[in-house]
Protein backbone atom coordinates (compact mmCIF):
# COMPACT_ATOMS: atom_id res chain seq x y z
CA UNK A 1 0.00 0.00 0.00
CA UNK A 2 2.64 2.39 0.89
CA UNK A 3 4.85 1.54 -2.20
CA UNK A 4 1.18 2.11 -4.38
CA UNK A 5 1.01 5.23 -2.80
CA UNK A 6 4.45 6.40 -3.45
CA UNK A 7 4.19 5.29 -7.14
CA UNK A 8 0.81 7.49 -7.40
CA UNK A 9 2.64 10.55 -5.85
CA UNK A 10 5.13 10.10 -8.25
CA UNK A 11 2.74 9.86 -11.21
CA UNK A 12 0.42 12.51 -9.79
CA UNK A 13 2.73 14.70 -7.64
CA UNK A 14 1.86 16.37 -4.24
CA UNK A 15 -0.93 18.05 -3.62
CA UNK A 16 -1.32 21.96 -4.56
CA UNK A 17 -0.24 24.22 -1.73
CA UNK A 18 -2.40 27.67 -1.41
CA UNK A 19 -0.43 30.88 -1.47
CA UNK A 20 -1.91 34.63 -1.16
CA UNK A 21 -0.34 37.62 -2.29
CA UNK A 22 -1.64 40.39 -0.38
CA UNK A 23 -0.12 44.04 -0.22
CA UNK A 24 -0.76 47.91 -1.05
CA UNK A 25 -2.18 48.77 -3.93
CA UNK A 26 1.27 49.85 -6.35
CA UNK A 27 3.65 47.03 -4.12
CA UNK A 28 4.36 44.89 -6.84
CA UNK A 29 2.14 42.41 -6.44
CA UNK A 30 1.40 41.49 -10.26
CA UNK A 31 4.41 42.04 -11.55
CA UNK A 32 5.77 39.34 -8.86
CA UNK A 33 3.03 36.78 -9.62
CA UNK A 34 4.23 36.59 -13.65
CA UNK A 35 7.72 37.43 -12.70
CA UNK A 36 7.11 33.60 -10.97
CA UNK A 37 5.82 31.83 -13.95
CA UNK A 38 7.31 33.64 -16.67
CA UNK A 39 10.36 34.99 -15.55
CA UNK A 40 9.62 38.38 -17.60
CA UNK A 41 8.39 41.48 -15.84
CA UNK A 42 4.99 42.01 -17.86
CA UNK A 43 2.89 45.44 -18.18
CA UNK A 44 0.25 45.47 -15.29
CA UNK A 45 -2.94 47.49 -14.38
CA UNK A 46 -4.23 47.97 -10.47
CA UNK A 47 -5.97 44.70 -10.09
CA UNK A 48 -9.96 44.31 -9.46
CA UNK A 49 -10.41 41.62 -7.74
CA UNK A 50 -7.71 38.73 -8.19
CA UNK A 51 -5.46 36.31 -10.50
CA UNK A 52 -4.76 33.21 -9.99
CA UNK A 53 -1.91 31.02 -11.62
CA UNK A 54 -0.20 27.71 -10.62
CA UNK A 55 3.40 28.13 -10.06
CA UNK A 56 5.62 25.03 -9.98
CA UNK A 57 8.95 24.78 -8.31
CA UNK A 58 11.04 21.36 -8.48
CA UNK A 59 7.74 19.24 -8.45
CA UNK A 60 6.05 21.15 -5.93
CA UNK A 61 2.89 22.99 -6.82
CA UNK A 62 1.20 26.39 -5.52
CA UNK A 63 -1.79 27.55 -6.36
CA UNK A 64 -0.83 31.94 -5.81
CA UNK A 65 -3.77 34.09 -5.65
CA UNK A 66 -2.76 38.05 -6.33
CA UNK A 67 -5.24 40.20 -4.50
CA UNK A 68 -5.93 43.85 -5.99
CA UNK A 69 -4.29 45.59 -2.81
CA UNK A 70 -6.64 48.88 -2.85
CA UNK A 71 -8.11 50.55 -0.15
CA UNK A 72 -11.41 49.40 -0.94
CA UNK A 73 -10.68 46.05 -1.82
CA UNK A 74 -8.73 45.33 1.37
CA UNK A 75 -12.01 44.81 3.38
CA UNK A 76 -12.35 41.50 1.07
CA UNK A 77 -8.97 39.60 1.52
CA UNK A 78 -10.65 37.54 4.09
CA UNK A 79 -12.38 36.31 2.04
CA UNK A 80 -8.97 34.15 0.49
CA UNK A 81 -7.82 33.36 3.78
CA UNK A 82 -9.19 29.52 4.44
CA UNK A 83 -6.57 26.81 3.44
CA UNK A 84 -3.89 29.17 3.16
CA UNK A 85 -0.37 27.64 4.00
CA UNK A 86 1.89 31.10 2.66
CA UNK A 87 1.14 34.44 2.86
CA UNK A 88 3.28 36.75 0.91
CA UNK A 89 3.13 40.40 1.91
CA UNK A 90 4.27 42.61 -0.99
CA UNK A 91 5.76 45.88 0.35
CA UNK A 92 7.26 48.89 -2.14
CA UNK A 93 10.45 49.25 -0.83
CA UNK A 94 10.53 53.34 -1.46
CA UNK A 95 6.66 54.03 -0.01
CA UNK A 96 7.85 55.08 3.83
CA UNK A 97 4.72 57.03 4.39
CA UNK A 98 2.04 53.90 3.88
CA UNK A 99 4.67 51.59 5.91
CA UNK A 100 2.54 51.88 9.31
CA UNK A 101 -0.57 50.98 7.01
CA UNK A 102 1.43 47.83 6.04
CA UNK A 103 2.05 46.68 9.13
CA UNK A 104 -1.07 47.62 10.63
CA UNK A 105 -2.62 45.26 7.79
CA UNK A 106 -0.27 42.81 8.79
CA UNK A 107 -0.92 42.20 11.96
CA UNK A 108 -5.07 42.34 11.48
CA UNK A 109 -4.22 39.61 8.46
CA UNK A 110 -2.45 37.60 11.17
CA UNK A 111 -4.92 37.44 14.06
CA UNK A 112 -7.47 36.01 11.84
CA UNK A 113 -8.43 32.37 12.67
CA UNK A 114 -7.81 31.04 9.08
CA UNK A 115 -4.38 32.48 8.83
CA UNK A 116 -3.04 30.87 12.54
CA UNK A 117 -1.03 28.18 10.65
CA UNK A 118 0.18 29.96 7.87
CA UNK A 119 3.79 31.16 6.79
CA UNK A 120 4.80 34.63 6.24
CA UNK A 121 6.78 35.32 3.43
CA UNK A 122 7.44 39.63 3.36
CA UNK A 123 9.13 40.59 -0.01
CA UNK A 124 11.08 44.20 -0.16
CA UNK A 125 10.08 44.97 -3.25
CA UNK A 126 11.69 47.21 -5.84
CA UNK A 127 14.92 47.15 -4.75
CA UNK A 128 16.29 48.62 -7.94
CA UNK A 129 15.11 52.33 -6.82
CA UNK A 130 17.80 54.10 -5.53
CA UNK A 131 15.20 55.45 -1.93
CA UNK A 132 14.24 51.47 -1.89
CA UNK A 133 14.49 50.70 2.42
CA UNK A 134 16.03 47.72 2.95
CA UNK A 135 14.99 44.58 4.17
CA UNK A 136 16.52 45.04 7.86
CA UNK A 137 14.49 48.49 7.58
CA UNK A 138 11.64 47.13 6.47
CA UNK A 139 11.91 44.04 9.06
CA UNK A 140 11.96 46.44 11.99
CA UNK A 141 8.94 49.13 11.08
CA UNK A 142 6.73 46.09 10.86
CA UNK A 143 7.76 44.21 13.85
CA UNK A 144 8.12 41.16 12.65
CA UNK A 145 10.00 40.23 15.45
CA UNK A 146 6.70 40.42 17.74
CA UNK A 147 5.49 37.61 15.10
CA UNK A 148 5.89 34.41 17.35
CA UNK A 149 3.08 32.44 16.33
CA UNK A 150 3.79 32.32 12.64
CA UNK A 151 7.32 31.37 10.63
CA UNK A 152 8.43 33.97 8.75
CA UNK A 153 10.59 35.15 6.39
CA UNK A 154 11.74 38.85 4.88
CA UNK A 155 13.74 38.66 1.40
CA UNK A 156 14.75 41.80 -0.95
CA UNK A 157 13.68 41.93 -4.32
CA UNK A 158 13.05 43.26 -7.83
CA UNK A 159 10.54 42.03 -9.84
CA UNK A 160 10.98 43.70 -12.77
CA UNK A 161 14.50 41.79 -13.37
CA UNK A 162 13.70 38.84 -10.69
CA UNK A 163 16.27 39.51 -8.42
CA UNK A 164 15.52 37.79 -5.19
CA UNK A 165 12.59 35.53 -6.23
CA UNK A 166 14.55 32.71 -6.93
CA UNK A 167 15.47 32.43 -3.76
CA UNK A 168 11.67 32.93 -1.92
CA UNK A 169 10.44 30.08 -3.86
CA UNK A 170 13.03 27.98 -2.63
CA UNK A 171 12.12 29.88 1.00
CA UNK A 172 8.44 29.13 0.43
CA UNK A 173 9.22 25.14 -0.88
CA UNK A 174 11.15 24.83 2.07
CA UNK A 175 8.00 25.74 4.12
CA UNK A 176 5.82 23.49 2.68
CA UNK A 177 8.09 20.41 2.01
CA UNK A 178 8.93 20.46 6.05
CA UNK A 179 5.43 20.60 6.92
N1 LIG B 1 11.04 50.13 -10.25
C1 LIG B 1 10.26 49.07 -9.99
N2 LIG B 1 8.96 49.10 -10.32
C2 LIG B 1 8.22 48.01 -10.02
C3 LIG B 1 8.76 46.86 -9.40
N3 LIG B 1 7.75 45.96 -9.24
C4 LIG B 1 6.64 46.53 -9.74
N4 LIG B 1 6.91 47.77 -10.22
C5 LIG B 1 5.97 48.71 -10.85
O1 LIG B 1 5.02 49.13 -9.87
C6 LIG B 1 3.75 49.34 -10.48
C7 LIG B 1 2.68 48.54 -9.78
O2 LIG B 1 2.93 47.16 -9.98
P1 LIG B 1 1.75 46.07 -9.83
O3 LIG B 1 2.39 44.73 -9.92
O4 LIG B 1 0.65 46.34 -10.78
O5 LIG B 1 1.26 46.39 -8.35
P2 LIG B 1 0.14 45.64 -7.49
O6 LIG B 1 0.70 45.43 -6.15
O7 LIG B 1 -0.34 44.42 -8.21
O8 LIG B 1 -1.04 46.74 -7.42
P3 LIG B 1 -2.63 46.50 -7.21
O9 LIG B 1 -3.08 45.48 -8.22
O10 LIG B 1 -3.28 47.83 -7.45
O11 LIG B 1 -2.83 46.06 -5.80
C8 LIG B 1 3.91 48.97 -11.97
O12 LIG B 1 4.17 50.15 -12.69
C9 LIG B 1 5.15 48.07 -11.95
O13 LIG B 1 5.85 48.06 -13.18
C10 LIG B 1 10.16 46.86 -9.07
O14 LIG B 1 10.72 45.91 -8.50
N5 LIG B 1 10.84 47.98 -9.38
MG1 LIG C 1 -2.15 43.88 -9.00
Amino acid sequence: MGLLFAKLMTVFGDREHKVIIVGLDNAGKTTILYQFLTKEAVHTTPTIGSNVEEINVKKTRFLVWDIGGQETLRASWNTYYCNTEIVILVVDSTDRERLTLTKDELHRMLAHEDLQNASVLVLANKQDMKDSMTAAEISHSLTLNSLTAHSWHVQACCALTGEGLHASLDWMRSRVVAN
